[in-house]
């Protein structure tokens, strides 16, 4: 494998979305939670300047967005000397200082009022760059196929992809970069990418699981309990329809929303994550492939469909449902079809589950009628794989 990056090559990560299928909020005070990666990806395009030519600045464009951003590298290392002098691979935390240093930085670009939660994800990006990459001269571009800030994801995929092509344009990632394909890590190297992209999520999130950035790192299927990691073996179908609500949320107020219900009625709450521990285990145990699990589908597409439902009724019991997706709920109950809000909710994106034997006919009904209420359906396929790098052509 060749081992030095060429200046003007291009260094493209892609990380993929996720569905949670139980345990969101709860997974946040150590309950079990169950994700699965979706074939919806965010890319992360880094090039360096080819040695021809003379660039002094660091450009981000979001494509998302439509926002571009760049900083002349003397001012970078003017305003964070300690985070540039000291470029690692070792995932550190962006401490209260240095993140206000790093929002003036960003407050020197205006970002439309309507677009302000994106300046979060600007901080994420000069945290990871700057720590990882020093000062650099560099072009990078983001864009994604998930919608954002709608549940499915999407800051996590943004903090594994960019630590991704940050890691794999240094010394800590060994790949072939003579190679045209996707790549994927070796374990130390995605648990490394995982945790820069945890440092991530922190930024955007306030407190994090882990269990986003986690499933877009290794992709499949995954439970987590305490921030212990099981891969799941599933032969299930499972196929979803996500309906889009198209309300946006933020899961950083919605984190902090479930926090203050928690400081309100703290014993009560805790036996509500509980209760969600029990659901997500059961269902891991439901869609597991095992030698005791001898259930038919259809079985087990009831008990899912019935601790789908059971999950909601404790979302909606933390303050984290939303008309809209309550009006998608009851629109597919119609179908006798079970659904449940995933990510963290307050609008964004709703599963239902599709039985293997649903005809098409319901399909494109239950479709119709919630496109006709104005909300977006789509179909993803799960459990997928996770961050993957490919090298580009020299500029
Ligand atoms: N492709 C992207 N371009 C720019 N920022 C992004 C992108 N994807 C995610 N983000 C950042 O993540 C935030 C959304 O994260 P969050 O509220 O957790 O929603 P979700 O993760 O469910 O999509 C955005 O406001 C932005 O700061
Ligand atoms: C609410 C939570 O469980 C999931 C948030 O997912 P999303 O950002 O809404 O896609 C938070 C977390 O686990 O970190
Ligand atoms: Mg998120």
């Amino acid at each position: 494998m060749s081992s030095m990056l060429t200046r003007g090559m291009e260094v493209k990560a892609r990380a993929p979305g996720k569905i949670i299928l139980s345990g969101e909020h709860a997974v946040v005070y150590g309950s079990a939670a169950v994700a699965a990666a979706i074939d919806l990806y965010t890319y992360v395009s880094l090039t360096f300047p080819p040695p021809s030519q003379s660039s002094d600045t660091l450009a981000l464009q979001l494509r998302d967005v439509g926002l571009e951003f760049s900083w002349p590298t003397k001012r970078i290392r003017e305003t964070l000397p300690k985070t540039i002098d000291n470029p690692s691979c070792s995932p550190t935390s962006c401490s209260g200082e240095t993140m206000k240093l790093i929002t003036t930085l960003v407050e020197e670009h205006s970002i439309p009022e309507s677009k302000i939660e994106i300046a979060a994800g600007v901080v994420v990006f000069l945290w990871l760059y700057t720590s990882i990459q020093g000062d650099k001269p560099a072009k990078v571009v983001v864009s994604s196929e998930l919608p954002l800030a709608s549940g499915l994801g999407s800051s996590a995929a943004y903090c594994v992809s960019l630590s991704g092509a940050l890691l794999a344009s240094s010394n800590a990632v060994n790949l072939d970069f003579s190679s045209e394909d996707w790549l994927s890590l070796s374990e130390k190297e995605e648990k490394l990418a995982n945790e820069w992209a945890f440092e991530g999520e922190k930024i955007i999130h306030g407190k994090p699981s882990g269990i986003d950035n986690t499933v877009s790192t290794m992709g499949n299927l995954i439970k987590l309990e305490s921030g212990a990691l099981t891969s799941i073996k599933s032969n299930m179908p499972l196929k979803m329809l996500i309906t889009d609500t198209k309300v946006s949320r933020n899961t950083k107020a919605l984190i902090n929303s479930v926090a203050e219900r928690r400081d309100r009625h703290p014993d009560t709450m805790t036996s509500v994550f509980t209760a969600v521990d029990y659901i997500s285990n059961e269902l891991a145990s439901t869609i597991q492939l095992s030698s005791s699990n001898d259930l038919a589908v259809v079985e087990k597409e009831e008990k899912v469909e019935e601790l789908m439902e059971m999950n909601q009724g404790l979302l909606q019991c933390m303050g984290v449902s939303h008309p809209s997706i309550e009006t998608v709920i009851s629109t597919t109950h119609k179908y006798k079809l079970s659904s449940k809000l995933t990510g963290a909710g307050g609008g964004g994106c709703v599963l239902t589950l599709l039985p293997a034997l649903l005809s098409a006919s319901v399909v494109d009904a239950v479709t119709a009628e919630l496109e006709q209420r104005g909300f977006r359906c789509f179909h993803a396929g799960i459990g997928g794989g996770g961050l993957e790098i490919r090298f580009g052509g020299r500029l």
